[in-house]
């Protein structure tokens, strides 16, 4: 067991006890934004590429961007997406566009452009995420205090339920969200399919939204009428005489975005509200920026435009910063699937591979002082794309399809909440990672309209 099987030299490391290997002391919860224990002990003892065993996997972690970046450009050549087992069964195993690879991969990702790419987004989805945003902000002036996670949740769930598949009932969203809720703990359970379990809550979770989901596609099917969603593109391409879209993999699509954009983006939203909150000088700096396109709009009642949110550079600096520093996806997983050879050691096919995206965005030779939020170390840089230094939507050909999708989303919320509103943090706004960064207790702000 401590000693694995190679055709060539190991990273060094401790593949931990037998099965369990050091998976409690990877999994064990931090609070800071920091480096976890498990890795800076481990990259202190044996360097940037070592080796251990998380959840029955022999695993190399990788802390090094350079060899971070080779990973994901060599994805088809030596690796390979992966995903949990207990992540790939709730995210629909066989069916799911994180099983495909190669030309399927490319055929499913195009799909999701049509919903995620620039030109739906500018055409359509921008006018909506403007006017949902405005009311969800507006409705929060007539609380105490409101619970920005929650709240900015609720409003992305509906909003994407009924972009994805048209799905507006009251009621039905209620319930609907509710398994989803679930998701975050049962995603990084031990796959045991036993009541009472975080999984199997989790499955049962999945059923009922299957459920759902296939309930609108077979009544899309028996009406022609169109909703002009991201459905009506799925049906038309299920109708195709040559497709490869089935529709179970169509149903688990629209199970995965609606999953993707509620976990990420509201936990975006929050870490910048947070970080804004926390930082007087980025708010006042954020605030110049929007008021001054509100006074080149001219009349300050119209909606956000493209030009607007692409003009927006001070604001896309905070966004980048916000995902730097709170690294919602801390790692990356990937098989080997033949033996490679990094920085002179071998990792054997059928290892798996851990991108740590978040030393990355941590290391100081990268960004200076990378433990303080500040969004002016953007200032020149390129901030619409993924670097060596930059990884927070992954990279290669399996970069995050909703990258665009979440930043004007997020900058849209900055907007309205900086021109329009006082607010201050009234309550939670303490993080903890597990090792994605959650907030247990909230975040709550009190909220009053600008007077001008
Ligand atoms: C700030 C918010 C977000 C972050 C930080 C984020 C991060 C990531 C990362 C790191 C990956 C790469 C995973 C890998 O290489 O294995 C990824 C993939 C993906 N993301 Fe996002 N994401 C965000 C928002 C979204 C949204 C809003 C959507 C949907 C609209 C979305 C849909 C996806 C999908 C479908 C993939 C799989 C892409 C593939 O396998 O080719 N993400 N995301």
């Amino acid at each position: 067991w401590g000693n694995p099987k190679c055709n060539g030299k190991l990273p060094p490391g401790s593949m931990g006890l037998p099965i369990i290997g050091e998976s409690i002391q990877y999994f064990s919860p931090y609070t800071e934004f920091d480096t976890p224990t498990f890795i800076k002990e481990r990259t202190k003892r044996y360097g940037s590429l070592f080796r251990t065993s998380l959840v029955g996997k022999p695993i190399v972690v990788s802390t090094d961007p350079e060899i971070n970046h080779y990973i994901f450009q060599q994805e088809g050549r030596y690796f390979q997406c992966y995903y949990t087992e207990s992540f790939t069964k709730i995210l629909g195993d066989q069916n799911s566009m994180l099983a495909y690879h190669g030309v399927f991969h490319k055929y499913l990702k195009n799909l999701i452009l049509k919903l995620t790419g620039r030109e739906n987004l500018k055409g359509k989805l921008i006018h909506e995420m403007d006017v949902n945003t405005c009311r969800c902000l507006h409705s929060w002036t007539s609380h105490e205090s409101v619970n920005v996670k929650e709240a900015i949740a609720e409003m992305i769930f509906e909003y994407s339920a009924k972009h994805l598949f048209g799905y507006v009932d009251k009621e039905g969203l209620k319930k609907l969200k509710e398994n989803y809720i679930a998701f975050s703990d049962g995603l990084i359970s031990f796959p045991l399919n036993v009541p009472g379990t975080a999984y199997h809550a989790c499955m049962q979770g999945r059923k009922n939204t299957i459920k759902v989901i296939k309930n609108v596609f077979k009544e899309r099917k028996s009406s022609p009428v169109q909703h002009y969603d991201f459905l009506d593109h799925l049906l038309e391409e299920v109708k195709k005489k040559e497709t490869f879209l089935s529709e179970e993999i169509a149903v688990d699509l629209v199970f995965l975005l609606l999953f993707a954009t509620y976990e990420t983006l509201s936990t975006t939203v929050t870490l910048a509200t947070k970080f804004i909150a926390d930082h007087p000088l980025v708010l006042a700096e954020l605030t110049k920026e929007q008021e001054a396109i509100l006074r080149r709009r001219g009349n300050e009642e119209s909606e956000i435009t493209w030009e607007e949110y692409r003009s927006m550079t001070f604001t896309h600096m905070v966004i980048n910063e916000t995902v730097r520093l709170g690294n919602i996806a801390p790692m990356i997983l990937r098989k080997v699937t033949k033996d490679v050879e990094l920085k002179g050691y071998t990792v054997p096919s059928g290892w798996l591979v851990m991108v740590s995206t978040l030393s990355t965005h941590l290391d100081p030779t990268m960004h200076e002082d990378p433990l303080s939020f500040n969004p002016w170390r953007w200032e020149g840089q390129e901030l619409h794309a993924g670097s060596k230094n930059f990884m927070a939507f992954g990279g290669g050909v399996r970069l995050c399809v909703g990258a665009e999708f979440a930043k004007l989303q997020t900058a849209i919320f900055i907007h309205h909440l900086v021109t329009k509103y006082r607010w201050e943090i009234t309550g939670g706004g303490d993080t903890i990672r597990r090792p994605s960064v959650t907030f247990p207790k909230g975040l709550y702000i009190q909220m009053s309209t600008k007077t001008r």
